[in-house]
């Protein structure tokens, strides 16, 4: 599993917090990356110790984890096509997370940067069909205004005209290598991923729209507006903010 920034043990708490927030029967969107593991972890012992839980996976890592854990799965379509019971809850990582400023701008507050796992495509579809959407974080990941590189999952074909088109918006485009291989990283998807480097950003809202409609874009990492509480894990707690 891919970890990042931050302590193990404010993962932890924050992943755990937001499994404890999952009630007998729900459906559930499982997240990738290293804290929401943990919240996998726990779901899993709560399985075990007898709650009806079934989870929606991210990621193939997510779904690896899940099975581990003794979780009930649900593919994405079926859980919310006609007949499907729907996703109560989702819990998801991020790689940062908009703290916002009181009378600033209000869709900033809680705007994430997501896709340090490559599997924001997914992540963004499970989320965004949640009832309420989780998102689990340490103190490493907030910040008052978004600027970290937004993951861009491309067309293979498109990657060119897609890094044409970032930079047009202002932004530095780098094709993600992977690190024990060379050439790409290929996503869950068979697409590659572009990081983009815009700086600080004034406006998510309207970047993620300017992104969306980049031809040969499948998916970007800003996700605006799709938060509805944020579970901090510091080293001696857990702070739960509602967005
Ligand atoms: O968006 C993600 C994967 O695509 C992850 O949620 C994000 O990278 C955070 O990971 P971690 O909890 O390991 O810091």
């Amino acid at each position: 599993m891919k970890t990042s920034g931050g302590s193990d043990a404010a993962k932890r708490r924050a992943g755990e917090s937001a499994a404890e927030a999952v009630t007998d029967g729900d459906v559930v969107g499982l997240g990738t990356g290293s804290t929401a593991a943990h919240a996998i972890r726990r779901l899993g012992e709560r399985a075990d110790a007898g709650l009806d839980v079934r989870g929606v996976p991210t990621s193939f890592a997510s779904r690896e984890l899940a099975a581990e854990e003794g979780i009930p799965l649900l593919d994405l379509p079926d859980a919310v096509g006609p007949e499907g019971p729907g996703i109560d809850v989702a819990i998801d990582g991020a790689d940062q997370v908009a703290t916002g400023a009181a009378g600033d701008d209000p869709l900033s507050g809680g705007a994430l940067i997501k896709g340090g796992g490559a599997a924001h495509a997914r992540e963004k579809l499970v989320d965004a069909a949640a009832d309420r959407f989780l998102v689990v974080a340490d103190p490493s990941k907030e910040s008052p205004r978004l600027d970290r590189s937004v993951p861009v999952e491309v067309l293979s074909a498109g990657r060119t005209a897609v890094a044409a088109a970032v930079r047009d918006a202002g932004g530095e485009p780098t094709l993600r290598r992977a690190e024990r291989k060379d050439g790409p990283v290929v996503t869950d998807n068979g697409n590659l991923v572009t990081d983009c480097a815009f700086g600080e950003i004034a406006d998510p809202a309207a970047l993620s729209a300017t992104l969306s409609a980049v031809p040969g874009v499948v998916e970007h990492g800003l996700f605006v507006g799709l938060a509805d509480e944020v579970h901090v894990g510091t080293e001696s707690g857990v702070r739960v903010d509602e967005v």
